[in-house]
């Protein structure tokens, strides 16, 4: 049995020698881009010649060069160092793995015949084109992207536009002022309007009466944003329609609120109001807590022991601070402000981002018809005293007949909101707390040259347009340095009739101590080139109202040369001798810069501002001014040890007297 077994075994051996033999034989030389050369050999292919098959077919269409031929004889040959991870197998491996010949060659033709097929398509597939890039949006369009429309659609007004005021009767040149206005102006020195008052002034004083008139509940006038540069003359712009529309009244009635964020501005602007308006018999109020409260409530309401619907009041324009108003409104009986025809907020970025007793949303809904206390449905309206003196939008709420509503149509407020402000915000969310009416912007700002669409993109990034009138400088200097500093500047530039701001009351003091004793030292030893003492006073919240008053008169009257204070009269004050501005400590953002150099350089005359940076904030001071697109403007200027010598000695002497007094105190 077992030598049957080994016979069998044997003869197997020699039958597959011999056909192995044959085979060889046959083996077709293998070239390695001609499929049809290994098609006539699959007659008598082999494993072995299946796998060189594959593998040719394989490295003329997809393999890497590594699982190539010509790749694993360069292995082999050493030509190129072999992979460090062992390759995976290739197809025809994989098909020496799986296969018996006799029962796999029809299969392994037939995925010869595929790659082969597939070698024979053309090498590049036909080519797509790739999706087209487009263009990128420019930075103007980016930056409109999600903006409000109105603030895109703005009124761009270049600072040179001007009108002239003429004198003749009939003819207001445009201006659309009457001839009692404009002979005013002219008695005041204005012969001209500036760009913001050119503008504005038709958009609030159309022709057309009905527009004009004191109420239009079913036409009611649009809100309107301005934002122009620092002393170009805004006040002017609001002063001059107010007095124009409200001049037509018959009654008394509180039509005219113009809102500020300081009692000094509320001062200020009632002197403009009084100048314009005089000969007009408008009577002005002002609520700013500088009086008593009960003192206010005299001069702003007739009669406070009856409730009247339709309100009282003594003044036709009211000038207050947010605080007093909100106090007034919740405390005085009587006092309305359904009749208002006009909602000023100057300094409108300033008293948005004051939320003190939510005071815009209060004074908002006073001017909305809903409010009418007292007036729920189905009260008799002969059981309310002075009816006819309610306002027409306020009627909307009474049910009587004796009233006429002419229309069904609901009445609204005509309460003309105008927001001002050099520093405007464009930020639509703060703007929607307004809920303005159809708003217009108007914005005061210059182009680049050759950039057409550079105000777009200056309105959006909060570019803020500066007098053209203003000269810049920036001294960077140590910090134990800044008061000689200063001193120089006094001394050898002249910087008098300057307003001086620093970062608080504390410092504001202690600048003007060591000036006095600087002084004092100076006088008791040389006085070369110092025909008289400079005037120099504290202006700070540390100081009691009247003192306050008291100094900034005397500044007005120049009996004060420097006045050093904080930033509380960095905005809207208006003082036209200030040549001078020095920030002594940097401003801590650009919209207080831009507010505390413009008190200089207003209503186009010249002016200086000088910023003081130590050492380390002049990096953070260039970057604000150069994302401001402003770092050019601001020219630098360098003081030597030479530039001080005369003043080091009596600085020295003063920094020791302070010492001394501020070592006292403890
Ligand atoms: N048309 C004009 N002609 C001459 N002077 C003018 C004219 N209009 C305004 N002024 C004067 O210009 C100065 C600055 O005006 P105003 O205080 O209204 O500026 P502003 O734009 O409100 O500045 P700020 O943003 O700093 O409050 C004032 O002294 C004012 O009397």
């Amino acid at each position: 049995m077992t030598t049957e077994l080994a016979k069998e075994k044997t003869k197997a051996k020699q039958r597959y020698l011999k056909r192995k033999k044959e085979r060889r034989k046959h083996r077709p030389k293998t070239t390695q881009d001609d499929s049809a050369v290994v098609e006539d050999t699959l007659g008598s292919t082999t494993k072995k010649d299946i796998e060189v098959t594959l593998d040719i077919t394989y490295s003329t269409g997809r393999s890497s060069p590594d699982r190539s031929v010509d790749g694993l004889q360069q292995y082999a040959s050493g030509g190129e160092e072999r992979p460090k991870k062992r390759p995976r197998l290739v197809p025809s491996q994989e098909v020496e793995v799986m296969m018996d010949s006799a029962e796999v060659l029809p299969a392994a033709k037939n995925m010869i015949i595929a790659s082969s097929t597939e070698t024979a398509l053309p090498v590049a597939l036909p080519s797509f084109p790739l999706p087209a890039v487009p263009d990128a949006p420019s930075k103007s369009v980016l930056a409109l992207q999600g903006l409000d429309q109105a603030l895109v659609e703005a009124d761009i007004v270049h600072p040179t536009t001007s009108v002239s005021v003429p004198q003749s009767e009939n003819d207001d040149g445009g201006t659309k002022l009457c001839a009692r206005t404009r002979r005013r102006l002219n008695d005041l020195g204005i012969t001209e309007l500036f760009a913001v008052q050119t503008t504005l002034l038709p958009f609030l004083l159309p022709q057309e009466a009905p527009y004009r008139a004191l109420y239009t509940p079913y036409n009611p006038p649009r809100d309107a944003c301005i934002s122009a540069p620092t002393g170009s003359g805004k006040t002017l712009a609001y002063v001059l329609p107010i007095i124009e529309i409200l001049s037509q009244r018959l009654v008394t009635r509180l039509r005219a609120l113009v809102v500020l964020p300081t009692r000094d501005l509320v001062v200020q602007v009632r002197e403009t109001f009084e100048a314009l308006g005089k000969g007009h018999g408008l009577k002005i109020g002002t609520a700013t807590g500088q009086h008593s409260f009960a003192h206010e409530q005299s001069q702003l309401v007739f009669d406070k022991s009856t409730d009247l619907h339709s309100g009282s009041s003594k003044v036709d324009i009211l000038i207050c601070t947010p605080g007093r108003l909100i106090d007034h409104l919740n405390g005085t009986p009587n006092f309305s402000l359904q009749h208002l025809r006009f909602l000023v907020i100057d300094e409108a970025d300033r008293l948005l981002a004051q939320s003190f007793q939510d005071w815009l949303a209060q004074v908002l809904s006073a001017t909305r018809p809903s409010l009418l206390t007292g007036c729920t449905e189905g009260t008799p309206a002969n059981s309310l005293p002075f009816h006819d003196a309610i306002s027409p939008a306020f009627m909307g709420g009474l049910t009587s007949t004796d009233i006429p509503t002419f229309f069904t149509e609901t009445p609204r407020s005509s309460c003309q909101k105008l927001l001002f402000s050099a520093t405007l915000t464009r930020d639509p969310g703060k703007i929607a707390a307004l809920n303005l009416r159809n708003p217009k912007y108007f914005i005061v700002q210059g182009t680049k040259d050759g950039v057409s669409d550079s105000h777009v993109l200056d309105v959006v990034m909060e570019k803020f347009t500066m007098p053209e009138t203003l000269t810049e400088h920036m001294l960077v200097c140590e910090a134990s340095q800044k008061p000689l500093i200063f001193f120089h500047l006094v001394y050898n530039h002249q910087v008098k009739n300057a307003l001086v701001f620093t970062k608080s009351a504390e410092s504001t003091t202690r600048l003007v101590r060591l000036f006095d004793f600087f002084q004092k030292a100076w006088s008791t030893k040389t006085m070369a080139g110092l025909s008289q003492p400079i005037v120099i006073r504290a202006y700070s919240s540390d100081l009691p109202a009247n003192e306050r008053k008291n100094i900034l008169e005397r500044f007005k009257a120049q009996e004060i040369q420097v006045l050093v204070c904080s930033d509380l009269i960095s905005r809207g004050i208006d003082i036209s001798h200030v040549n001078h501005v020095v920030s002594y400590d940097v401003p801590v953002d650009m919209r207080k810069y831009v507010h505390r150099v413009g008190r200089t350089a207003r209503a186009g005359r010249d002016g200086d501002a000088w910023t003081l940076v130590e050492e380390q904030e002049a990096r953070y001071f260039k970057s604000m001014l150069k994302e401001a697109d402003h770092l050019g403007k601001v020219k630098r200027v360098r003081v030597s040890e030479k530039d001080v010598e005369l003043l080091l000695a009596h600085y020295e002497t003063a920094l020791g007297e302070l010492k001394e007094v501020y070592t006292r105190q403890g």
